[in-house]
């Protein structure tokens, strides 16, 4: 996931190997999105705050200064490749380009650093949640699997892997990207709101400068919403009543992404990567659930992201034709 946001923004992977330093990286963003989902006392009763009493803004000064030295690499390096990538500019040198804008305010190196980490951790964790709970689920409901795997066989065959223009032609998949996103939301309590006047909401009285929480993952399991909404059911969003519900920001009974002017900036990115993703190794492999396991654990973790509690294992083998894997 971070090497393909690493195209988009620095023109490269920024992992080759699957070695000690991707690991290491998915480990900090983990470990950055439980932190930032901690109930915080400090932030409660601030005149005590500075005391940290759980030690929640010590660890993250820790963790910053791993950050910091990530980026500055990646920077450093891209600024040495900068002649490589004359007349194909990168998300990186457009914004470097105009580091000074019209406003008479400039972005310096500590701006486009924090521009960085946001859309590397914003993007990474939230995807991969997604696809291993998407697997998780076809793996407890084999004949969704296996609907998935007859629509891929129709619209692409066994003799070459799936790319992006084939996810138009698959319904069911998108259904359930759908799905996963309404019962398994990636950010639950999407990203905290303060009030800047006082209002009501549904009879509620809300001050001015009182901290919100939008709880997307309760409105995704709302029975007065959804039939059954604790089934994993795809088909809900191929035909009848919940077929033209989308998840980009419009329709609020699914909003995976939250709304409004600060919805999510990776919006479509989230959901090309998701799909794809997770078609390609829908597509490409037979899922098993490992020897001797009969029951899938679902427990979640608690934090800004909603990690599974216990990581999925499963089995994989292929079921194209050995030369749709070569590169
Ligand atoms: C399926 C994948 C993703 C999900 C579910 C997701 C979800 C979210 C949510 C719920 C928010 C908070 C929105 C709000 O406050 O209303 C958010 C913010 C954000 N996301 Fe994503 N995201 C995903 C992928 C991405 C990707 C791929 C990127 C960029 C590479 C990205 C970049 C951001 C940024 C920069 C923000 C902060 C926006 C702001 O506050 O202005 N996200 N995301």
């Amino acid at each position: 996931m971070a090497n393909m946001i690493g195209q988009v923004i620095l023109s490269r992977r920024v992992f080759v190997t699957h070695g000690e330093e991707s690991n290491e990286f998915k480990d900090m963003v983990v470990e950055l999105m439980t932190s930032a989902g901690f109930f915080n006392i400090g932030d409660f009763i601030p005149s005590i705050a500075w005391l940290d009493l759980q030690g929640i803004e010590r660890g993250m000064k820790k963790l910053h200064k791993r950050f910091d030295v990530l980026l500055t690499k990646m920077i450093e390096e891209h600024t040495a490749s900068a002649h490589k990538r004359k007349g194909k500019p990168d998300f990186l040198d457009v914004i470097v380009a105009n580091q000074d804008n019209s406003d008479g305010e400039r972005l310096n190196l500590t701006n486009i650093k924090a521009l960085l980490l946001n859309l590397f951790t914003a993007g990474t964790d939230t995807s991969s949640s997604i696809i291993e709970w998407a697997l998780t689920e076809m793996l407890k409901n084999p004949s969704i699997l296996k609907r998935a795997h007859d629509e891929m066989d129709q619209v692409i065959g066994r003799n070459r892997r799936l790319v992006e223009a084939d996810i138009a032609k698959l319904p069911y998949l998108q259904a359930i990207c759908k799905e996963t996103m309404r019962k398994h939301p990636s950010t639950p309590l999407n990203l905290p709101r303060v009030s800047t006047e006082a209002c009501e909401v549904n009879g509620y009285y809300i001050p001015k400068n009182t901290r919100l929480s939008v709880n997307i993952w309760a409105i995704g399991r709302d029975p007065d919403v959804w039939e059954n909404p604790l089934d994993f059911t795809p088909e809900r969003f191929l035909s009848g009543k919940y077929a033209k519900i989308d998840p980009r920001g419009n329709d609020f009974e699914l909003s995976p992404f939250g709304a409004g002017r600060r919805i999510c900036a990776g919006t479509r990115m989230g959901i090309v990567l998701v799909e794809y993703i997770l078609g390609t190794l829908v597509h490409s492999f037979d899922w098993k659930l490992p020897n001797g396991v009969v029951e899938l654990n679902m427990d979640e973790a608690f934090g800004l992201a909603l990690q599974k509690a216990v990581p999925l294992s499963a089995m994989v083998s292929p079921r194209l034709s050995l030369s749709a894997y070569a590169f």
